[in-house]
């Protein structure tokens, strides 16, 4: 993949510090990307992480998780980090669910835990093509 890589950043609220976390480590990289993310998430990242070009969109709850889709189908995301919270019921269920449907559709690479994050950025960092 070439050019500025466009990253999507989502946590749900248990998973927000382990996010922070993992966005500073990556700093160097992430400060290079053109970053999107839901509202809450986003505010935390650009908070702990001020070198970073952060667009905030909703809050996952009220579209934020949608917004997200929507540029998936549009082609504008490269990269998916969503840190998803396993153990507690959302009212945006079915948000989370269409977001990840259409990042299986576009074949967009999607972490959704920690470990995998871990391998997805190491690969990019490596500069190798994500896909
Ligand atoms: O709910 C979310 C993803 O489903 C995240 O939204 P916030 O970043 O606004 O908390």
């Amino acid at each position: 993949m070439t050019g500025r890589q466009r990253v999507a950043l989502i946590a749900h609220d248990q998973k927000k510090d382990d996010l922070v976390a993992f966005a500073k480590a990556h700093e160097p990289f992430l400060s290079d990307a053109a970053i999107v993310a839901t509202g809450t998430t986003g505010g935390r990242v650009a908070e702990a992480c001020p070198s970073l070009d952060v667009k905030r969109l909703k809050s996952g709850p009220l579209g934020g998780d949608q917004q997200i889709g929507a540029l998936i189908a549009e082609g504008a995301v490269d990269l998916i980090i969503f840190f998803v919270d396993p153990l507690t019921p959302m009212p945006h269920d079915l948000d989370v669910k269409a977001l990840m449907r259409l990042a299986i559709v576009y074949d967009i690479p999607m972490a959704l835990n920690a470990a995998t994050a871990e391998a997805l950025l190491l690969h990019a960092e490596a500069g190798l093509t994500a896909r």
